[in-house]
């Protein structure tokens, strides 16, 4: 008599939250406590993206240009929306694009806003940032400008991320998402 053959039970695979927001805003720094916190992995779509490549970000944009760069993003978000089951950050300039915005939909997003003082504070004087090359303030501020309603569209729900720490604000999204 042969065995039934039973197959493991397997759900979909999602990412617990999803965290978006402009340069600065504390993705990346938020991501990690709240993954810590949960005792679940960390990705984010930018080291995602460099790990493939073999080189940051900054060298992509100088190297191939932004248009290549946002087609390795795009691929990078669906494929770590698909396939995270921890906390996801992507990078600011992620919801851009509308295929991934439709993706977005699924998924429990969260917008960290910050407004201009904060966000140039925090990224600094660095070329780690392409975008903000030559004019930070002006670069954020028109960032913060075009960016803001995307972001406000994509995300179930806001959280204020200035003159805050990273800890606190992962203290408002756990209470935002009941957890
Ligand atoms: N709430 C906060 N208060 C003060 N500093 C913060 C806060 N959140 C992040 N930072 C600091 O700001 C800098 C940028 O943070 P982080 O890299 O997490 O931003 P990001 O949203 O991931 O940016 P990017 O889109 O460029 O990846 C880091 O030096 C981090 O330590
Ligand atoms: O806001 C943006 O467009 C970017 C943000 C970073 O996370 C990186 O993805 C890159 O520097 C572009
Ligand atoms: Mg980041």
């Amino acid at each position: 008599m042969t065995e039934p053959v039973t197959e493991p039970m397997t759900g979909p695979v999602s990412p617990s939250v999803v965290l978006v927001g402009p340069m600065g805003a504390g993705k990346t720094t938020v991501g990690r406590v709240l993954a810590r916190r949960w005792g679940v992995a960390v990705r984010d779509t930018d080291a995602d993206i460099e790990a493939d490549a073999g080189k940051p970000v900054s060298e992509i944009f100088v190297d191939e240009g932004e248009a290549h760069f946002r087609e390795l993003e795009k691929a990078a978000v669906a494929a770590a929306l698909a396939s995270h089951d921890g906390v996801l950050s992507l990078g600011g300039g992620a919801v851009l694009d509308p295929d991934t915005q439709v993706l977005l939909k699924d998924h429990a997003v969260v917008f960290l806003r910050v407004g201009l003082a904060d966000a140039v504070k925090r990224v600094g004087l660095g070329s780690a940032r392409p975008l903000l090359l030559g004019n930070v303030r002006g670069r954020v501020k028109q960032l913060l400008d075009e960016r803001t309603p995307i972001y406000e569209a994509v995300a179930r729900f806001a959280v204020e991320t200035d003159g805050r720490t990273p800890e606190q604000v992962a203290d408002d999204i756990e209470e935002r998402l009941g957890r």
